[in-house]
Parts: structure tokens; sequence; C-alpha cells
């Protein structure tokens, strides 16, 4: 819904050097030779627009379907795994946010890999500010900063190992902020892939005005 953004409208259609953010981010999928299929989850409302604004507009042969959303990122995410069409267990999916638009095809492939030998990964870079744990207004704790790595996507499964979190996930009511936190609930290792700090999730304003600035300087 974009609300973190307050643009009024979905914040994945925004421009970004004249090309939606949703169509820079597909691009790099529709690019790299480890993807063979790509399902786009989307409002269902919003539908008919992405298919001929993104899909249609720049010709992305990969997508096999746009599928309904849900109304958390993981009611989502769920939709999606459950359209995909002559999937094995052991096939790879890579889950991804529309509105990353960094990421890359390295990313992609280093994603792919690590899930393929481990069954989970997730795409992460290490803090850089110290973090605080807060309670009603109070530190309550300071977790040693080595620990803690930000958490980006894609995030890299076997498709048996993510479809059976997601299926136990829903039937237990159990809802997390990321796809790996499904797996970690599961008591399934998630190895950790190298990301980048441009990586950046567009969320609020000001992640536009960092997102202009990375633009300019890969060009
Ligand atoms: N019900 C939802 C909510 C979010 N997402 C997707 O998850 C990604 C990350 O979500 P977020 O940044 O939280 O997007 P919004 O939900 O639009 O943001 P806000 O909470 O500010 O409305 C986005 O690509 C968004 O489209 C989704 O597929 N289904
Ligand atoms: C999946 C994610 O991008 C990892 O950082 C994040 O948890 C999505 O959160 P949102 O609230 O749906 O933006």
């Amino acid at each position: 819904m974009g609300k973190r953004m307050g643009a009024g409208s979905n914040k994945q259609y925004l421009m970004l050097d004249g090309m939606p953010i949703l169509a820079r981010t597909v691009r790099t999928f529709q690019e790299a030779d480890c993807i063979d299929a790509i399902y786009l989850i989307s409002p269902e409302q919003e539908i008919p627009f992405c298919r001929s604004e993104v899909v249609e507009r720049y010709g992305f042969t990969k997508v096999r379907a746009i599928v309904p959303g849900g109304s958390e990122r993981q009611h989502s995410v769920y939709n999606g795994l459950r359209a995909i069409d002559g999937i094995e267990p052991d096939d790879v999916v890579l889950i991804h946010d529309g509105v990353r638009p960094f990421v890359s095809v390295q990313m992609l492939e280093d994603s792919v890999a690590a899930a393929r030998e481990a069954g989970a990964c997730v795409v992460a870079v290490p803090v850089k500010d110290t973090v605080k744990v807060v309670r009603e207004g109070v530190v309550a704790a300071t977790p040693p900063r080595e620990t803690l790595w930000l958490a980006q996507t894609p995030q890299g499964f076997r498709y048996g190992l993510i479809r059976a979190a997601h299926d136990q996930a829903a039937a237990a009511g159990f809802l997390g902020t990321d796809d790996a936190s499904l797996m970690e609930w599961q008591g399934q290792p998630v190895r950790v892939v190298q990301g980048d700090y441009r990586n950046i999730k567009i969320t609020t304003p000001e992640d536009l005005i960092l997102a202009e600035a990375f633009l300019k300087e890969k060009n």
C-alpha cells in the first residue's frame, strides 16, 4: 500500500529516472541466466495495470503469471508459491521485494547457488550502528553488534522446504516479517549471502533520494 511512503498510490509504480521501480527490479531477473520464470504478486485491482505498464511495456518474457496478493507480505508470498506451475521440491525459488530495484545479477546467482547447496539463504549486510532493544521508551538491551545483520531480499529456498514452512505457518497462524524467519521457526538453518548496502527497500520518501543518487553514480 506504500503507507510509509505517503505517495497516495502504490510506490512500486513511482518513476525512477523514467522507469517504474518495479520494472527496474524485474529487469534484473529477466536478464539473469539463472532465472527461468518470474511470478509477480500484485494487489488484485492493479493486475491489469501491472500487466500493461510493466510486463508488456518492457517485454518481460519470463513473467509466467501475475498473482493476486494478500493482506500481509507473507500472505502474498504464499499465494505466489501456490501459483507456481510444474515445480519440483528441489527446484530453487528466490523471493524478492518488488521495491528493491538495486538487486544485482550477482546476488541472484549467489542466492541460487546457496539455496541449492544449503536449502535456505538470505542476502544480508552487517549493521553499522549500535542497535538497542527498546521497551516502553527505555533501553532494555544492547545486543553485541557483531552478531547483527540486516536482512534484505532475495531470500532463496528449495521449493519443498519453503512451501512446507508456509503451509505450517498458515495452519499455526505464525506471521513473520520475512521468509527466512519461517524457516528459522521450523528449526531449519539459513545461510547468509553477502548483500549490498545499496540494495535498499524503498519504503519512506528519503529512500527515493538515495535511490536517485545511486542511479546517478551508476550512469
Ligand atoms: N500485503 C503485502 C504487503 C507488501 N508486499 C510487498 O512486500 C514488499 C515490501 O513491503 P513494504 O515495503 O512493507 O511495502 P508496503 O506494504 O507497500 O509498505 P507500507 O507498509 O509502508 O504500506 C513490497 O514489494 C510489497 O509490494 C506484498 O507483496 N503484499
Ligand atoms: C523481507 C524484508 O524486506 C527483509 O528486510 C522486510 O522484512 C519486509 O518488511 P516490510 O514491512 O514488508 O517492508
